[in-house]
This record gives structure tokens, C-alpha cells and sequence, in this order.
């Protein structure tokens, strides 16, 4: 929840220039809130950057007051949606069963759903990681399509603390979660306190694809230099 219409695109006009220098095989992706999005399609029609929105409901339409469908979002240009992550699962009640529900409903009307997966402290302390991923994984994925699918592995006791998760324990579960899937191709992110002076060093993991970044995709330069990773 940052960035108003005015913001996000004033964002754009420092960010787009940065990506004259961007190897074209490198997929960006802004995942904005809903009222930003009508706005940055329109400013990033032709540019190389893909829309994406935070979140979708798995009906088309309906008496569900306050959500948003996914021909909405198609209709306007979306390509992607974040699924499941973990602040919705914290703060808004959402579950595997639901997030199941919103990721075939993306793949249904034409969307990439991004799901989110992750431990708390917690549940890392207690040496649950590996069986926390394990059934978000297989529960979140009943059914869903996975040729056209990224995850993103984050932490939930990596976001937003800069406490980064150690770049070789990330591609241990990123590979751990590798595994799991009957689509070895998946794209799979880290995300958690991604920062500019740390994309390298996580970039040359290699089960690492990617990266999902939140604090640092905020200012234009900040979240250059990470799409520019070396
Ligand atoms: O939504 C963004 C991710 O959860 C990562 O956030 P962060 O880079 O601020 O830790």
C-alpha cells in the first residue's frame, strides 16, 4: 500500500530511462495497487515493464463487495498478481484453500499468478521450514497450471526487516521447493529485504531466478540497480 496514481507515475519517469541498459532477456514486473494500475498501463504501453496487481478474488463477478476479478484486470492490461503473500495470509484471513482458489482463477482469465510461500521465525526456530513449504506448496497447487506459474520464496521473517535470508540458504529451499513441482521450468524468486548491495551476490545463486522485492522497488534508482544486476 505506497504510491498514489501521481506518485507511481512520477516513480516511472526516473525508473523507465534506467532500463535502456537492461539485458533484454530480464522480465520487470511493477505489481501495483488496484487504483495505480489504469494509469501505469497507459504510461507503460511499449515499454518493456509488465503490469502486475497485488491481489485477485477466484469468482468473475459477483456480490463480493471491495474485491476485484480477474477480467477487471485483464480488460486493463495486468499480466501478473501476486498471490498468497504473506501479508494477506497474516493480516486478511487468506488460507491455502483460498490462495489455491485465486491462482486457478488468474490462470483462468489469462493472469501469471506470482504465488507467495514462506516460514515465520517461529516456525524456522522450531526447524519446520522444509515441512511448512512442503504443504503450502502441494496444497497451494491442487490443480493449478504450471507452465504458466512463478513462486517466490520469502520469509516472512525476512521482510521488510532487512534481516536478508543467507543467499545459500535461499537456493537451498528454492531448491527444496524445485523438487516439489512436476515443472522443474517454474520461475522461482527470493524476496525478503532484497537490496541493491545484495542483488549480485543473490543473482549468482543458482536455483535463484529472481527476485521480489517491496522496500527497495520503492525509489527509482534503488530498484534500477536492482533489475541491472550484474
Ligand atoms: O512485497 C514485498 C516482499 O514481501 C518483500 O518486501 P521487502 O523487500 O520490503 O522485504
Amino acid at each position: 500500500m505506497y504510491k498514489t496514481q501521481a506518485e507511481s507515475e512520477d516513480f516511472l519517469r526516473g525508473f523507465l530511462p534506467a532500463l535502456d541498459a537492461t539485458p533484454d532477456e530480464r522480465e520487470v514486473v511493477l505489481c501495483v495497487p488496484f487504483t495505480d494500475l489504469s494509469a501505469l498501463s497507459k504510461n507503460l504501453h511499449g515499454s518493456r515493464v509488465q503490469l502486475g496487481a497485488q491481489n485477485i478474488h477466484w469468482e468473475e463477478f459477483g456480490a463480493y463487495t471491495g474485491e476485484i476479478s480477474g477480467p477487471m484486470l485483464a480488460e486493463i492490461g495486468v499480466r501478473y498478481v501476486v498471490v498468497g503473500h504473506s501479508e494477506r495470509r497474516q493480516y486478511f484471513g487468506e488460507t491455502d484453500e483460498t490462495v489455491n482458489l485465486r491462482l486457478k482463477a488468474a490462470q483462468r482469465f489469462g493472469l501469471t499468478p506470482i504465488l507467495c510461500v514462506g516460514e515465520t521465525k517461529q516456525q524456522r526456530d522450531a526447524d519446520e521450514t522444509e515441512s511448512l513449504i512442503t504443504n503450502q506448496i502441494k496444497t497451494d497447487l491442487v490443480d493449478v497450471n504450471q507452465e504458466n506459474l512463478v513462486i517466490a520464496y520469502e520469509p516472512i521473517w525476512a521482510i521488510g526487516t532487512g534481516d536478508t535470508c543467507e543467499c545459500k540458504e535461499a537456493n537451498r529451499v528454492i531448491g527444496l521447493i524445485r523438487s516439489l513441482l512436476s515443472n522443474p521450468n517454474v520461475p522461482i524468486q527470493y524476496g525478503g529485504s532484497v537490496k541493491p548491495n545484495l542483488i549480485d551476490e543473490i543473482m549468482a545463486e543458482p536455483e535463484i531466478d529472481g527476485v521480489l522485492v517491496g522496500g527497495a522497488s520503492l525509489e527509482p534508482a534503488s530498484f534500477a540497480r536492482i533489475v541491472n544486476y550484474q
